[in-house]
C-alpha cells in the first residue's frame, strides 16, 4: 500500500492535537496502519532540540537551524521509514509551521527558508531527489483571538504561546500565505467550530481524497 503523508497545521490552540486521534482511529478502521508523530520532535534527538526550542532563549537563526535540524532527524528515523512500509504518518506540524512561525512570525527570509527546506527534506526518500512534502495538510484556521482564550483555559505557555495575539495574527497570515500557494494540499478546516463539527470537516476532506474507503491493494 502506497504511503501517505498528512500534516496538521495551524496556531496554537486552534485544535490539532485534540483532533490527530479520531483521524487516526477512522483510517485504521479502513484498514491502514498508522504512525502519529509531531513536531518538533518525534525522535530521541529531535525531542532533545524540541524541549531546547519551547524554553531557552535563541534568535531568530537559531530557532530556525534547531527546528530543521529537528526535522531532518525525524525524516531520517521516523517518517521515511513509516512511508516506505506504506503507512499513513499523521504528523502534528511540519514545514508550513517553519514558514508560518519563523517566516512571517518572526521575520526570517523567506527565501532563505525555501533553500533550507530543500537541503532539509531532500536525499533521504528511496527516490534520491524526492523532496518531502506532505499529500495532504489539515489547516486548523481559527481567529487569533478564539485560539488565546482556548489556551488561556487548558494550559502554562512554552515560549511561542506566551507570544501576544500580533505575533499570532501574523503567524495566522503565514499559514494563509502558504495555503494559496499549495491549494491542492491544503484543506481550510473551520477551527472556531464545535469540536463534532471540525472533526466531520477533517473526515471529510480525507474522506474526499478516497483515503478511508477501506483497504484497497
Ligand atoms: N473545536 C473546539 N472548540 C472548543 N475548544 C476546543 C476545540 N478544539 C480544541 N479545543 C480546546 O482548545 C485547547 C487547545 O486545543 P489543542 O488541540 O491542544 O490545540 P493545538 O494542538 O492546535 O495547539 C484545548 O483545551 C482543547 O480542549
Ligand atoms: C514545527 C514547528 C513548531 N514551531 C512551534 C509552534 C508551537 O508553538 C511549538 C510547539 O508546537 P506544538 O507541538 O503544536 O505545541 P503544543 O504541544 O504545546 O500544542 O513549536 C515553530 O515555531 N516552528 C516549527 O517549524
Amino acid at each position: 500500500m502506497q504511503g501517505l503523508f498528512i500534516t496538521f497545521e495551524g496556531i496554537d490552540g486552534a485544535g490539532k492535537s485534540s483532533h490527530i486521534d479520531t483521524l487516526a482511529q477512522a483510517l485504521r478502521a479502513a484498514g491502514r496502519q498508522v504512525t502519529l508523530t509531531r513536531e518538533p520532535g518525534g525522535t530521541p534527538l529531535a525531542e532533545k532540540l524540541r524541549a531546547m526550542l519551547l524554553h531557552d532563549a535563541m534568535d531568530a537563526l537559531t530557532e530556525t537551524l534547531l527546528v530543521f535540524a529537528a526535522r531532518r532527524d525525524h525524516l531520517r528515523v521516523v517518517i521515511e521509514p513509516a512511508l516506505a512500509r506504506g503507512d499513513v504518518v499523521l504528523c502534528d506540524r511540519f514545514t508550513d509551521a517553519t514558514f508560518a512561525y519563523q517566516g512571517v512570525g518572526r521575520g526570517f527570509d523567506l527565501q532563505v527558508l525555501s533553500y533550507m527546506e530543500r537541503l532539509a527534506q531532500t536525499g533521504i526518500a528511496l527516490e534520491p531527489d524526492l523532496m518531502r512534502n506532505p499529500d495532504l495538510t489539515l489547516w486548523f484556521d481559527v481567529p487569533p483571538e478564539v485560539a488565546a482564550e482556548r489556551l488561556a483555559a487548558a494550559r502554562t505557555p512554552d515560549r511561542f504561546e506566551a507570544e501576544g495575539v500580533e505575533f499570532f495574527t501574523r503567524v495566522a497570515r503565514g499559514y494563509a500565505d502558504r495555503a494559496a500557494g499549495a491549494t491542492q494540499r491544503f484543506a481550510r478546516l473551520d477551527g472556531a467550530q464545535p469540536r463534532a463539527q471540525v472533526a466531520a470537516q477533517m473526515l471529510a476532506a480525507v474522506a474526499a481524497r478516497g483515503w478511508l474507503q477501506g483497504a484497497t491493494p
